[in-house]
């Protein structure tokens, strides 16, 4: 450039001098030749604008040409984003600081039964996902933490009603986000449905605990709970009441109408007990033909009128199996209670067995309070 200047102020003076010269021996002309040295000075000055400008009009157009090709690659960016987030199987929303979807992708759609467009900036949704208002309430409780506390949530689970009203078990992982100026822009949740997997992680729970022919809990577990009662009775010195049940004469059914038909005595009987209790009540299959009632908070004198309700109900039944009819059935009860009996469980069942052998020595049919 330097170079380029000096050319150009050699090239001035030596115009300038030819002008001059011209000028002493022609003035006649001294118009046309000032003329043709001011287009000359004008014509230089464009040719050095120009020469000295020439890189930096480069530099500007490598410079557009490089932000042309950053925005192609961010829309490319975004669209591929666009396509990952639609075609994931997992359910992606956005919710904006004020609780608005601002995004819903394919999956949520699938997942929920809920379109994008119905969703969008409609506040309704919580109602729609969350009908129950205490439960909703919950949910915005953990929203607040995760955008006003900025708490990471990771497998939380929820339970949604679905658009066709069918019900959902959602594994949530979300936290908030920000913009490039550190504004709150909101939060993403990711959810996954987890409604089979629980199905079958409750089946095999209920395999494990129950007991297939009467559907009453089995012996395992029976055991387990009274544990944990009799020793809860005995920390707050409350009653608690055992039925040690045996149907009468058993054999003779399987004997009679056969195994199968004794089986299904058997699972109605276990539909009949669970009818007889309450819900802080439990049933369970001791083993065989005998089957135990637990009543938690109930003292000897209404365990025994519970028990023999209990006779009377199955007493009344008509029973009748596959087309035979099998007649009555009855049953003994052993009835004993804790804290007239103060003993843990293996106490409890030892006089609740005598119990009930005196009731059968006693002509069966009938309810025996452990002495
Ligand atoms: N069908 C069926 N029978 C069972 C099952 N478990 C035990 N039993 C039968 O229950 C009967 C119990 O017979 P027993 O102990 O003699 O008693 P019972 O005939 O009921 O007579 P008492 O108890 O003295 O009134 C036996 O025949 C067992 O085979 C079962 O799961 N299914």
């Amino acid at each position: 450039m330097g170079g380029c200047s000096l050319v150009a102020g050699l090239v001035f003076i030596g115009m300038d001098l030819l002008g001059h010269y011209w000028v002493l021996r022609r003035p006649d002309l001294a118009i046309p030749i000032s003329l043709f040295k001011g287009v000359g000075f004008v014509c230089i000055t464009i040719l050095l604008l120009y020469w000295v400008l020439r890189p930096w009009k480069k530099d500007l157009q490598a410079s557009q040409l490089r932000d042309s090709h950053q925005r192609q690659q961010l829309r490319e960016l975004d669209q591929f984003r666009e396509l990952v987030i639609d075609n994931a199987m997992v359910w992606i929303n956005v919710l904006d600081p004020q609780w608005r979807i601002t995004l819903w992708n394919k999956a949520a759609e699938q997942i929920s039964g809920y379109r994008r467009d119905e969703v969008l900036d409609n506040p309704a949704i919580w109602e729609w996902l969350y009908p129950d208002p205490d439960y909703r309430a919950s949910i915005g409780a953990k929203v607040t933490e995760i955008l006003e506390h900025d708490t990471m949530v990771e497998g939380f689970e929820t339970r949604i009603r679905c658009k066709q009203g069918e019900e959902k078990i959602i594994a949530w992982n979300s936290r908030r986000f920000f913009g490039e100026d550190g504004t709150l822009m909101g939060s993403i949740a990711i959810g996954q449905d987890i409604t089979a997997r629980k199905l079958a992680e409750m089946e095999l729970e209920r395999l494990a605990t129950h007991d297939s022919l009467t559907g009453l809990y089995n012996r395992h577990e029976l055991m387990r709970r009274m544990q944990d009662d009799v020793a809860r009775a005995e920390r707050f010195q409350h009653p608690l009441c055992l039925l040690l049940i045996d149907i009468d004469h058993f054999k003779q059914i399987n004997d009679r109408f056969g195994h199968q038909a004794g089986d299904r005595v058997l699972n109605r009987f276990g539909a009949l007990l669970k009818e007889a209790t309450r819900h802080v009540d439990y049933a369970g299959r001791y083993g065989g033909e005998e089957l135990v009632i637990v009543l938690p908070e109930t003292d000897l004198q209404e365990g025994f009128e519970i028990a023999e309700r209990l006779r009377n109900r199955i007493e009344s039944e008509r029973w009748s199996q596959a087309g035979s009819d099998i007649g009555t059935i009855t049953i003994s009860i052993g009835v004993v209670a804790y804290p007239d009996l103060d003993g843990g469980v293996d106490e409890l069942f030892l006089a609740a067995d005598l119990a009930l052998y005196r009731a059968k020595n006693g002509g069966r049919n009938q309810v025996c309070i452990a002495a």
